[in-house]
């Protein structure tokens, strides 16, 4: 399956990193398809203006909306897409919804500057397709263009034949409920430092035992919301220790 990505920026170049390494890899498997688009290229003006003062008023400046409307009709004239919009005041982006993204064939992104862009971009859009104002997290960025890497990362990583060994998608931290334990490779001592015994022991029972006590152990002291959010069968009397 293909997913073609169309992000529209007044920084195009913010977006370059996309196309190296594994994602680089994936577009050019064919996997991927990504259309970087700059804003400015739809201003009409000697100025390029994209954003203009606050109605109501307040800090900063507010991205026009003409621009945005003949951009994504540009854009999204090439067939039904998912738009996505990040902003501070978006629901939250979670593995969930990269995973419910990964099956769509087309996504294109919207990257606010200034303070953000018009609402009616988002309301005359939403009227036709779907559209999700997303926050990568409760930390205050400059622009959409951060966030729209973190999300086409977290999405193209699920989609079949981008990662070398699937099966990690499937078992990431978030996908037992728990965060993942620590990780060792060689050498056995490194800086006076062992390797756990158990893990060199052979045992696979112990050997899994063990990685749940310590995601256990883990996901208490940094996420106790993961392990309040758990359904109620989800751990076992041996769990419950932590
Ligand atoms: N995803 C995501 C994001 C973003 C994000 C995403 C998209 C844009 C477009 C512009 N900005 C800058 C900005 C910064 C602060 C505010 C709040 N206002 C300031 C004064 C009154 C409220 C509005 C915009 C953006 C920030 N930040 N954090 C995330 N998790």
């Amino acid at each position: 399956r293909r997913v073609r990505i169309d992000v529209v920026t007044i920084f195009p170049g913010y977006l370059a990193p996309l196309r190296e390494a594994l994602l680089g890899r994936a577009i050019e498997a064919g996997l991927v398809e990504l259309g970087v688009h700059d804003l400015r290229d739809w201003t009409h003006d000697v100025h390029q203006a994209v954003d203009d003062s606050p109605y109501g008023g307040g800090p900063g400046m507010v991205m026009r909306p003409q621009v945005w409307g003949e951009a994504l009709d540009a854009v999204l004239a090439a067939g039904p897409a998912r738009l996505v919009v990040p902003t501070p005041a978006g629901r939250p982006f979670t593995q969930a919804t990269a995973q419910a993204w990964a099956g769509e064939e087309r996504l294109v992104f919207a990257c606010g500057r200034y303070e953000g862009i018009d609402q009616r971009v988002v309301d005359s859009y939403a009227a036709r397709m779907p559209v999700d104002e997303v926050s990568i997290g409760d930390y205050v960025l400059v622009g959409g263009e951060v966030a729209v890497m973190v999300m086409v990362e977290a999405v193209v990583r699920l989609l079949p034949g981008v990662l070398g060994n699937p099966v990690s998608a499937q078992e990431d931290s978030f996908s037992d409920g728990l965060l993942e334990g620590p990780a060792y490779t060689r050498p056995v001592s490194w800086r006076g430092l062992d390797v756990p015994e158990v893990l060199r022991s052979g045992n696979h029972a112990a050997i899994a035992r063990w990685r749940r006590d310590r995601a256990l152990e883990r996901t208490a002291a940094r996420r106790p919301d993961l392990l309040d959010a758990l359904p109620e069968d989800a751990l076992d009397r041996a769990d419950r220790a932590f």
